[in-house]
């Protein structure tokens, strides 16, 4: 168990982390979100000694500054490459094994463990960011930790690694550890995460289960078919609170159209028109429906998404907004370019998802 109180930390006028208390308990996965800035990583640091600053945690009850040997109680990996530039992945797990009572042989389980085995005898400094990842959990999981404190360890891996880790950081918990990992990766820690700390602007935003966020910050609603649609929305509408919107049926195919025509016939009979409905349970539809003999051909709950529950929490406390791109050569004093000169360039196009970012990492 990780008991975190009233962790603070400034820099200069900025208040990175405000008074923070939260408890991370064993036997799960508690994710630590919060938008670009938030303060995560300072927190991190601020949990494990590594930055000055107010407040004070306790794993198990116990200070990290007054246990004997950490790596063998809690381990951690806050940055992706921070290892020894000329030693070898399997040199700098023995000389951390050395420093913390741990056997030689633990290294060489690890490194197979993270499926670094093949390449324990290179230098980490020419590692992809997945496989500094991974050496990274292998360093976190040498001292066979109760405690992991783990900051991005999905960045950089790539799908399989990112089902990989997955699976680890669970089965580790199912052991009853006690597992506390931020990301960015929403629909990932949907996966993953039971509990969930959601800060914002170093403040504390949510603290709770995964459920429980969702629901606080987003509006389930209900989406029922039936061939009887426009009874049933007439009903609903005359219940207080209650919304109620039509969804529109996918498109027909056009007539003159044989291939789209015959799709349509292997598909069957359009579905029955649908309708969304907001400020009412589910169960309240269906009986409303019974109650006046209406028909329905689906009745389904429709629970937003954490990413969208995310947006909603933090949008008032992002640090970095994007704005719009305009046009290339949009910039006073363009228009007065001369008809002889040079072409205007070409409108920068938005940056593709997994194109190259300036400046990025590899
Ligand atoms: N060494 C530093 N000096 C000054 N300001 C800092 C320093 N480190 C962090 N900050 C500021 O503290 C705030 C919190 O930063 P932190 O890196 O903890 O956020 P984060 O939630 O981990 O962000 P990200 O998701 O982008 O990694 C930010 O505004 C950051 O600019």
């Amino acid at each position: 168990m990780i008991t975190a109180q009233g962790l603070y930390k400034r820099y200069g006028a900025k208040t990175a982390v405000d008074h923070l208390s939260f408890e991370v308990r064993p036997g799960m996965v508690t994710g630590f979100l919060g938008p670009n800035g938030a303060g995560k990583s300072t927190t991190m640091r601020l949990m494990l000694d590594l930055d000055n600053g107010g407040g004070e945690t306790l794993f198990d009850g116990r200070k990290f500054g007054t246990i004997a040997h950490p790596m063998r109680e809690i381990g951690a990996v806050l940055e992706s490459k921070a290892f020894h530039p000329t030693r070898t992945a399997r040199n700098h797990l023995r000389m951390l094994a050395a420093g913390s009572g741990i056997a030689f042989h633990r290294v060489d389980e690890v490194l197979e463990f993270v499926g670094l085995t093949e390449v324990k005898n290179k230098k980490p400094k020419n590692f992809s960011l997945g496989m500094a990842q991974r050496l990274g959990l292998a360093q976190a999981l040498l001292g066979d930790p109760q405690t992991l404190i783990l900051d991005e360890p999905a960045n950089g891996l790539d799908p399989s690694g990112i089902h990989w880790l997955r699976t680890v950081l669970k089965s580790l918990a199912d052991q009853g550890r006690t597992i506390f990992v931020s990301s960015h990766l929403l629909s990932e820690m949907a996966l993953m995460a039971d509990q969930l700390v959601v800060i914002g602007r170093g403040k504390m935003i949510y603290n709770g289960d995964v459920d429980g966020f969702v629901r606080d910050f987003t509006q389930s609603s209900v989406l029922v078919r039936s061939p009887q649609a426009g009874q049933l929305a007439e009903l609903l509408r005359r219940v207080d609170g209650v919304t109620v919107e039509e969804v529109p049926a996918t498109a027909r195919p056009a007539s003159d159209d044989p291939a789209a025509v015959a799709a349509a016939a292997a598909a069957g009979p359009p579905p029955s028109p649908a309708l969304r409905v907001s400020g009412i349970e589910t169960a309240a539809v269906g009986e409303l429906a019974f109650q006046n003999t209406i028909m329905l051909h689906e009745l389904v709950t429709q629970t937003a998404s954490l990413e969208t529950a995310f947006i909603t929490a933090t949008g008032e406390s992002e640090e970095y907004v994007a704005h719009d791109l305009g046009p290339a050569g949009s910039a006073p004093g363009a228009a007065e370019v001369p008809a002889a000169g040079p072409p205007a360039a070409p409108p920068v196009p938005p940056s593709q998802p997994g194109g190259p970012t300036p400046g990025g990492a590899a």
